[in-house]
């Protein structure tokens, strides 16, 4: 017979039965367990969410017992809790156990010996100032001593509270991090708070305000849903405002039956208060606005403050060319020129057009001229980062690394400490979102000169804005070089990708090999030959490494979900000498090629950071110590990091990435799919930017149908920025000799 009524055991687990290494994550939390009594009752299995529970540890659990079919009585964990230690013995050995860092059996007595059976009440009311004057333990060790306790103990209750409601337990410690023991309270009364730390989405603080009773039409809820919407917009869209209009239809759809004219009372508070800013029919997220309207007018200083011709100039570049062998053409010449009457330039052009080879040209007469200057080399990813260093034969790394981007505070470098540089390079500027132009730029003080360098025929950047774009249109000195060189000139592959630019069919000498196209129209036919294709090039002594496989999507057949899974099955299969980690859904594999997809400032990895995984390695927590989780170690340009279970969500595999991710990147091989299934996402400037990440080799496999079709849909997605008014805007009103003219609000 059953018994459904809620019991508690206390107890404690002996050994874990699911997983066997008992390594629960928050995604995979369920556990079943051998249970250990106090009661002396004879052992049993417990199961459910045993997230966080560790072996040996003292837990009550709570729950209802039922009879499976082939193992008989089991307990249904409902929910668990550590309760407080209550004699004398059973306190020491808490306070000597792993979970209270900084103390050992000793100092357990002694404190014990102090404070009584109500140790943990009073450290957890009175903080440190009770472990003040116990032998042996110093300021630090007691902070040390009383956040563990409290940490144990505090987000226990706290989680207790919130768990019922549907948000987990993840989420509740990051909760406690921000808010602490008040984090109860401020969910209780405004559940959507929790959207402005990105803690959890709107959808999810909705459901959590309908279990506690929020009203529909609460400002709380109106406030957040116009948020999230214009958020979602934005970035989904790559905008840095939303019409109105567009944005209240939005938010109506979403919050279903609240009266418009509620929403629009919410959308004036939050303008009134600047939480948005709202100006004719354009509403920007405020941070949005504040980057384009400081960064117009940094970008206007700038364009205004240009330098005078430099005096024999031209013969420096005669000299230049006679000593390197080389004629520059004359748009090559004109980029020179610029630099030196300018502060700010743009050099743009396609593949093989000679950017690389007039940035050299640069650095060497600049150099010449200003023996001492400082030059700095920068880009917006790891890789684009190395390449400009390998081509230029100097120093080079990621913009945000030159800027000292660091976890939740502002960057080292900024309008009050400027760069230490005389002249910028920065490649790759199609990928420079509004957010990474403003702080590059509030970073460049007044004697600074920059170089902006790119393609402006490529994908623009995922994140919002069209910096390049708006930046040239808005005047901003600018060269287009347009020549293609001789050996350029030789690679189907730059050829192709200056026709697929110009609208033109693709065209292939077989003699030569390094652009392929294999005809085929089934999706699983394709994906299979994307596997094979890669087997080929590997047979052919190309490391992984050098092989990128690109697909428009994630999702599908040929998405690069899918590609990954069939990709490390072929490349890298189970063995017995490879260690192996599940976590967050996915198999990591030792050998397996990895890509980052969030910046990670404390671990010094970078969104589109390719990386190797070397094996699996216990987790190091804050203080660097080891912890008894074991995570997975992978290497990123020689230099190893491990990455705890949670964090593997920012993790993915990377034998095959999307052509968005692949910016900024090259390979000696690209295989690409290209199908008719992808034809939402079949545009030109996606089809060229794939391409073009091919140093050596491109093969492309699919229909020439679908190719067709992205070559002639030159549609840009349109993005709403009012960047380049602003820079507009700025010029009119700033006068270099006098400074600012009129007056600038910059708030
Ligand atoms: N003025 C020139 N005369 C002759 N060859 C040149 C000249 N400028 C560049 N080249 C050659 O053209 C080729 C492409 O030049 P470069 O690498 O500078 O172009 P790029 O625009 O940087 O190309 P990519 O965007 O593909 O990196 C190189 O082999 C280079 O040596």
């Amino acid at each position: 017979m059953e018994n459904h009524a809620l019991e508690s055991s206390t107890g404690h687990i002996v050994y874990y039965r699911y997983p066997r290494d008992g390594n629960l994550t928050e995604e995979n939390d369920f556990g079943i367990a051998q249970w250990l009594p106090e009661d002396s009752n004879g052992a049993f299995t417990i199961k459910g969410s045993l997230f966080g529970m560790h072996k040996n540890e003292r837990i009550r659990v709570h729950g209802t017992w039922e009879t499976h079919s082939k193992h008989g009585k089991q307990f249904l964990v409902s929910h668990w809790e550590r309760p407080l230690p209550e004699t004398k013995d059973q306190i020491v050995s808490f306070l000597s156990s792993k979970f209270v860092k900084g103390c050992g059996k000793k100092k357990a007595e002694l404190i014990v010996q102090k404070l009584g059976e109500q140790t943990l009440e009073r450290i957890m009311n009175e903080g440190v100032t009770c472990l003040t004057g116990i032998k042996g333990i110093g300021p630090k060790n007691a902070v040390k001593i009383a956040d563990s306790i409290k940490g144990n103990f505090e987000i226990q209750q706290i989680m207790m509270a919130l768990l019922p409601y549907g948000i987990s337990a993840d989420t509740v410690t990051k909760m406690y991090k921000q808010w602490g023991a008040e984090c109860v309270d401020i969910v209780r009364r405004n559940p959507y708070k929790l959207t402005e730390f990105r803690l959890i989405g709107f959808l999810k603080a909705d459901e959590i305000a309908m279990a506690i009773g929020v009203s529909a039409d609460s400002p709380y809820r109106l406030n957040a849903a116009l948020q999230y919407v214009l958020n979602d917009m934005c970035y989904g869209g790559g905008h840095c405002f939303v019409r109105k209009d567009e944005l209240m239809n939005r938010t109506r759809e979403l919050l279903n039956g609240v009266p418009e004219q509620d929403i629009l009372t919410e959308l004036q508070l939050m303008s009134a208060h600047e939480q948005i800013i709202w100006e004719e029919d354009k509403v920007y997220p405020k941070h949005l606005f504040v980057y384009e309207k400081k960064l117009a007018y940094k970008l206007a200083c700038m364009a205004n403050r240009g330098g005078g011709a430099m005096p024999f100039l031209d013969q420096m570049i005669r000299e230049y060319q006679l000593q390197h062998g080389i004629v520059l053409a004359e748009k090559q010449r004109e980029a020179i020129r610029e630099l030196f009457k300018q502060q700010l330039v743009i050099i743009t052009g396609n593949p093989g057009t000679g950017k690389t080879t007039v940035v050299k040209a640069m650095i060497d007469i600049y150099r010449r001229h200003y023996p001492d200057s400082a030059i700095g080399l920068c880009a917006p990813t790891g890789r684009a980062a190395r390449k400009l260093g390998e081509l230029t034969g100097m120093d080079s790394s990621t913009i945000h690394m030159m800027l000292g981007f660091r976890p939740g505070a502002e960057p080292e470098y900024g309008d009050e400490m400027p760069l230490p540089f005389d002249l910028i390079f920065t490649d790759e500027v199609s990928m420079k979102d509004l957010q990474l132009a403003y702080h590059l730029f509030q970073a460049i003080g007044p004697n600074t000169k920059v170089v902006l360098i790119g393609d402006s025929d490529q994908l623009p950047s995922v994140g919002p804005g069209n910096v390049l774009h708006d930046l040239i249109s808005a005047g901003i000195p600018h060269v287009r070089l347009t020549e293609i060189f001789r050996q350029a000139r030789e690679s189907q592959i730059i050829m192709n990708a200056h026709r697929i630019n110009r609208g033109e069919q693709i065209v292939m000498d077989r003699s030569k090999d390094d652009f392929f196209f294999i005809e085929q129209s089934d999706p699983k036919r394709i994906a299979h030959l994307v596997v094979l294709s890669v087997l080929r090039f590997v047979d052919k002594g190309y490391k992984l490494e050098d092989i990128l496989v690109l697909s428009p999507m994630k999702k599908g057949i040929i998405g690069t979900e899918e590609l990954n899974n069939a990709l490390q099955a072929a490349v890298n299969p189970p063995a017995e000498d490879k260690a192996e980690l599940t976590a967050v859904g996915r198999v990591y594999r030792q050998g397996d090629k990895v890509i980052q997809i969030r910046n990670d400032y404390k671990k010094k990895v970078l969104n589109g950071d390719i990386g190797v995984v070397v094996g699996t390695a216990f987790v190091e927590d804050e203080e660097g110590e080891e912890t008894d989780e074991i995570g997975l170690a992978c290497q990123f340009q020689g230099k190893t990091i491990v990455y705890s279970r949670l964090e593997l969500k920012d993790l993915l595999l990377a034998y095959a990435i999307t052509i968005h991710k692949a910016q900024g990147g090259q390979a000696p091989v690209v295989i690409m799919p290209v199908s008719s299934s992808h034809y939402v996402m079949l545009a030109r400037n996606l089809i060229y930017t794939g391409l073009t990440r091919a140093e050596r080799v491109c093969a492309m496999i699919g229909t020439r149908k679908a190719l067709h079709m992205a070559i002639n849909n030159n549609k840009l997605v349109q993005r709403n920025t009012g960047l380049k008014e602003r820079i507009e805007h700025s010029l009119r009103i700033y006068q270099p000799d006098q400074g600012v003219k009129k007056h600038v609000n910059l708030s």
